[in-house]
């Protein structure tokens, strides 16, 4: 809306949320999010054509064409949990519009949030059904967004393209023109596309899994490569010069994270089992498992490197949030691995450069995603052995490993040479977003794992092999070739070491138990697939909606596209502490707070 606001000096664009802290924080210099780039674009409209309020019924009533953008975060329990997305925000915000909209002219109502197919008809329904007075026409399109946290201005200045959908009527394809029209003035006309509003709707939820899948696909590759010696950004570099591929989003992690591409997968795998098509639910079922292995793989691997043991060893965490440039830690495959780490008994030191320790520790305690995944709610783990450091410094002190799990451009620029000597030895580094010089690393002295590289001797000694075999074993102090450590002193350090292993032998049993634990909190999920479990299909794709609370986003674009100023209205929210909001955990409330 701020771009919109931006490009579009003439339109007046009021953003309405329920949320009076939020709109206060948009009206100030902090904003509720951290985004690149964003407070300037705030500072320069606000007050001028951009406005934050929370008299919705004012706001609704005098704009043209309101976009909503409210949360559509997925169900936690009944129909489709876990699957399916909420709509109780959804219908809250329709029927926040009949009701402010009452006996006015003609409006444009937008879907700005990720919805699923056919949520235009349920929209439609609401907005009809409950005007007892005077009824208001609404014409609804559909409109998704494609932005991304950390690049978002720049998707929005300049987009790859720019999606509208409506009804197959003369007024339908009025609606659609209207808002084209407002788009073309940034936005070239050939990637101003319009269509159906049900290819709309549909293609936008397709995109985010085609894009899961294809980091779920080079994941899959990276797990060959460190079995065969091949390199898996030499292999993604050459799959991506196909210019039928592409080089984008063939980055192998260790998970992707977010609030929308497992979200989005999930909500498809749901509407395929609605409609009864179980093959296609399995095939995008995959790509959301192979997402969830690659974690557990990771964090098999720091265990079994570290001479499967990492019970009260101190573990450096750097990088929390779901990617670089934002501080969103929903669904951050930091959360599931350093729950793998805590369940076998690692002590974890986490820094991350902008999401807070509040958030770090909100998102610990909370049941393994309690927010979009309760098949894992059983699984607790403690606080007592999460520490949130100020620095990244400050986290390896001590540690006997590190582990990058976010890919922060200022990672690279750390005094790895202080923070190795300040270390236990050996030390280890875990990139798991492969993102440091390892052979630089190496020459200082670490014990490398690039995920999806070829493996240090070290470790595979370490572990007793590659994963696929012999994983799970403790070498005993003969295997370990010492001169791999690089100097006597390294050497000695590991042995001694490994000869206060042998003399812990006792805790054996309690190793055992831990890494049993951990093992089954991992492979669950995979069990449960293989023996037909998981939430039964039911009711329609859209009509899968739950009611609840809601908010709205409206957005009266000037005048219907034609220039002189009409009014926008538009809130924005995700799941999270929706005010009103029926499932949007209050845990993650604090998700994304962060100074502009
Ligand atoms: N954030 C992103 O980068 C992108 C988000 N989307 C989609 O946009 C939608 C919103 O996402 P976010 O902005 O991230 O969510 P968010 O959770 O940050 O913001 C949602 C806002 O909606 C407000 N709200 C809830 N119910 C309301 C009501 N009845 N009236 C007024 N306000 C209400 C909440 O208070 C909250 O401030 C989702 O469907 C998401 O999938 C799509 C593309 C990119
Ligand atoms: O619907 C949405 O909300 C948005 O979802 C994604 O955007 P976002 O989740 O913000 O971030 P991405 O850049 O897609 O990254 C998602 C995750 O994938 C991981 N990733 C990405 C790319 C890659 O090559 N490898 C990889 O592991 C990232 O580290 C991150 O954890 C889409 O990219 C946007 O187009 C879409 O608008």
């Amino acid at each position: 809306m701020a771009c919109l606001a931006y490009q579009c000096p003439d339109v007046r664009v009021t953003v309405v949320d329920i949320s009076e802290a939020r709109v206060q924080a948009w009206n100030s210099d902090k904003l509720p999010l951290y985004e690149p780039g964003l407070l300037d674009i705030v500072k320069e409209c606000r007050g001028k054509n951009l406005f934050f309020s929370t008299d919705a019924k004012t706001v609704l009533s005098q704009a043209d064409l309101i976009f909503v953008c409210v949360n559509t975060p997925t169900k936690l329990q009944g129909v489709g949990a876990g699957k399916a997305a909420t709509f109780g925000f959804w219908e809250a915000a329709a029927r926040l519009i009949a009701a402010s909209c009452q006996g006015c002219g003609p409006k444009i109502v937008a879907e700005k949030s990720t919805v699923p197919v056919k949520t235009a008809q349920a929209m439609s329904r609401v907005l009809s059904g409950c005007q007892d007075g005077a009824k208001t026409q609404f014409e609804i399109i559909s409109n998704p967004e494609f932005m991304s946290a950390g690049t978002a201005i720049q998707d929005c200045l300049k987009p790859d393209r720019v999606l509208i959908g409506g009804a197959d009527t003369q007024e339908g394809h009025a609606a659609v023109e209207s808002l084209a029209r407002l788009y073309r003035r940034w936005v070239p006309a050939e990637r101003v596309l319009t269509m159906n509003l049900w290819s709309t709707e549909l293609a936008k939820m397709a995109a985010n899994a085609f894009l899961a899948q294809r980091i779920s696909s080079i994941n899959a590759i990276s797990a060959l490569c460190e079995e065969t010696g091949a390199d898996v950004q030499q292999v993604s570099h050459a799959i991506g010069t196909d210019s039928r591929i592409g080089p984008r989003f063939l980055m192998a992690g260790c998970g992707f994270g977010g609030p929308a591409l497992q979200k989005h997968v999930l909500n498809l795998v749901y509407i395929c089992e609605s409609l009864g098509l179980p093959a296609i639910a399995q095939y995008w079922q995959h790509v959301v498992d192979m997402n969830d292995w690659i974690k557990g793989r990771f964090v098999r691997r720091v265990i079994s490197s570290m001479f499967n043991t990492i019970k009260g060893k101190r573990i450096a965490v750097l990088g929390f949030a779901y990617k670089a440039h934002t501080t969103d830690t929903r669904d951050t495959a930091a959360i599931d691995i350093c729950r793998g780490l805590l369940l076998d008994g690692a002590h974890l030191a986490v820094y991350d450069p902008k999401v807070s320790p509040e958030q770090i520790h909100l998102d610990m305690q909370l049941p393994k995603g309690a927010m979009e995944h309760p098949r894992y709610q059983q699984t607790t783990v403690s606080l007592a052995t999460v520490d949130v450091a100020r620095t990244a410094q400050e986290a390896c002190r001590g540690a006997h490993g590190v582990c990058v799990l976010t890919e922060w451009p200022e990672f690279r620029s750390l005094d790895f040479q202080q923070i190795y000597a300040s270390m236990m030895k050996p030390a280890f580094l875990f990139d798991g977003r492969n993102m440091l010089d390892h052979d630089e690393m190496r020459s200082i002295g670490f014990v490398v794992y690039g995920l999806g590289k070829s493996l240090d001797p070290f470790i595979t000694q370490a572990s007793g092999g590659r994963e696929g075999r012999g994983r799970g074993r403790v070498p005993t102090l003969e295997e370990v070739d010492v001169a791999e450590l690089g100097g006597p002193e390294e050497a000695a350090t590991l042995r001694a070491h490994l000869v206060r292993l042998s003399m812990q032998e006792e805790q054996r049993g309690e190793r055992e138990a831990a890494r049993a634990v951990a093992e089954e909190a991992w492979e669950r999920e995979h069990e449960r697939q293989a023996s037909g479990g998981g939430a039964g299909p039911s009711g329609g794709a859209a009509g899968s909606a739950e009611a609840g609370a809601g908010a709205v986003a409206g957005g009266g674009a000037g005048g219907n596209g034609r220039g002189a100023g009409g009014e926008v209205s538009g809130a924005a929210g995700e799941g999270r502490a929706g005010p009103g909001g029926g499932e949007g955990t209050g845990s993650q409330a604090q998700g994304r707070r962060e100074e502009g």
